[in-house]
């Protein structure tokens, strides 16, 4: 099929007929992938939006960078992309044939157009086009439309070996010598990108548990820049919060210190946010539609997950509860804060430090309300949800140990902040339910084992208090 029509930026020597010999091959591999985000609905054809060529075909190996837009049937589910075409960034490597190496990267061969009879990859798998990118951040080159640039103030050796990093994500990252981790960000979206912006902003601040950026990857495309990649030191020897807190429960062990040192960690970013950005008062006019939009998201999530249903009214309470603050005249404080907070997006060094990763807010939220001004509980509450899924997600569960971690992690929150989050009960339970029912969405599509753990606390917060 021949792709849809659309206004395309094609630097070097790359074809626009190009996508039409991969758009079988992508397909049948896009959907696949763990980073896909329009799971559950077919993919009806692609359009080309950027295509730039890092390395010509003539050689071993050709490499193209390609902006691709994935048409898919829209479904008008709230929380979920609301682009009917999402846009992906792809780096496609061709060769004549695999080496075994590289078979896990395998999309497919082309059987059509100018790659007739050569084997096309994802080239992130491959050191070559890894060093690329290192070597295009290192001299902040600029090619076609990708732009490549760093920190003047930060060194970034050459030769540095790159890794895959091959645990589950949301995007992609390298390793390079263990001493950086580039994060190619797969579903980009044109704008502001708080990933790039917030850790920037905390560097600024002097905010040492964020890693500063090193160097970043955007690409201009028709007056619209894409933030597609950021390059910031490797943590060496960290463990994330979840595999931590995993295995402390598998050893009956208690987490609540290391929880208590989360709660301060958040509450320093937290401060450092409110310092660099801009923070603002929400009054009633604010709080209505924050309301409302918890409210949507309920009814949405129950509309996509059924099993949902019995407990709506249940959880619908937590939300009027904010509307009956709001209609009493409470304010609240909002301000730039993570948006998806939880143990896996905290890291421990060896020396027991901990710093916050992946400030790219839920992936699914359109990006205007992920860089939007938010009460800190919002935060708070993503930390909270994470000790519960952790105990939730052993057998049997161990309901106790999340308790101690969640009040640990409120008490140090407390100590650096001056605000103890158990003082707004009522916030605190919007949040967490919130978050829980985003958490029974997110599991529906990505990882439907996983949706007992946020179908249980839905069951409890429908019924109950949390703290
Ligand atoms: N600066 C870092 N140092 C060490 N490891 C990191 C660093 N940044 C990210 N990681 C690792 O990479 C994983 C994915 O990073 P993350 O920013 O959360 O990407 P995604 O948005 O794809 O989930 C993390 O869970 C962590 O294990
Ligand atoms: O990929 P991201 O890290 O940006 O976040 C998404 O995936 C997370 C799972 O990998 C998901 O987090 C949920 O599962 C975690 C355990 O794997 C748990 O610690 C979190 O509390 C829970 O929300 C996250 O919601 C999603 O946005």
């Amino acid at each position: 099929m021949t792709p849809m029509a659309e206004t395309v930026t094609v630097s070097g020597a790359v074809s626009p007929s190009l996508l039409a010999s991969l758009d079988p091959l992508l397909r049948e591999w896009l959907p696949r992938q763990r980073w896909f985000a329009g799971k559950g609905r077919p993919v009806t054809g692609f359009s080309l939006v950027a295509a730039v060529e890092l390395l010509p075909l003539g050689g071993r190996l050709g490499l193209y960078h390609l902006l691709v837009r994935a048409h898919q049937p829209t479904v008008p589910v709230v929380g979920a992309a609301t682009h009917p075409a999402d846009c992906y960034q792809l780096l496609i490597g061709v060769r004549e044939a695999l080496p075994p190496r590289l078979a896990p990267a395998l999309i497919g061969h082309v059987t059509e157009g100018p790659l007739t009879g050569h084997t096309v990859y994802d080239a992130l798998y491959d050191s070559r086009p890894a060093e690329v990118l290192l070597e295009a951040l290192r001299s902040q080159a600029r090619i076609g439309g990708l732009r490549f640039d760093r920190d003047q103030g930060r060194e970034i050796r050459p030769g540095l070996v790159p890794r895959l990093m091959t645990a589950e994500q949301s995007n992609s990252s390298i390793v390079y010598g263990d001493t950086f981790i580039l994060k190619l960000l797969r579903r980009v979206v044109p704008g502001v990108n708080p990933d790039l912006e917030l850790p920037l902003a905390l560097a600024r601040e002097g905010c040492a548990r964020v890693p500063a950026p090193t160097a970043w990857m955007q690409a201009d495309v028709h007056g619209e820049t894409y933030v597609l990649g950021v390059l910031q030191p490797f943590v060496q020897g960290a463990s994330d919060g979840w595999e931590l807190a995993l295995r402390e429960l598998a050893k009956g062990e208690d987490f609540a210190a290391e929880a208590h040192a989360l709660g301060r960690a958040t509450a320093e970013v937290h401060t450092a946010l409110a310092r660099a950005l801009p923070t603002v008062t929400l009054g009633h006019t604010q709080l209505e539609p924050l309301v409302a939009g918890m409210t949507e998201r309920l009814e949405a999530a129950v509309h996509a997950v059924p099993a949902l249903r019995p407990y709506a009214a249940g959880l619908r309470t937590a939300f009027t509860a904010v509307a009956d603050l709001a209609a009493e005249g409470r304010t609240l404080t909002a301000q730039r804060v993570h948006g998806d907070l939880h143990l896996g997006q905290c890291l421990r060094s060896p020396d027991g430090q901990w710093s916050l990763i992946d400030f790219e807010g839920e992936p699914a939220r359109p990006l205007a309300e992920r860089r939007m001004p938010q009460p800190v509980i919002r935060d708070v509450a993503g930390m909270l949800r994470s000790f519960d899924y952790a105990a939730y997600s052993v057998s049997p569960p161990d309901p106790e140990w999340a308790r101690r971690c969640r009040a640990a992690y409120c008490t140090g929150y407390g100590e650096v902040s001056g605000a103890d989050p158990r003082t707004e009960p009522v916030l605190l339970r919007a949040f967490e339910t919130d978050k829980a029912i985003y958490e029974v969405l997110y599991e529906a599509r990505h990882r439907p084992d996983w949706l007992p753990v946020p179908m249980a606390a839905v069951e409890r917060y429908a019924t109950s208090d949390l703290i």
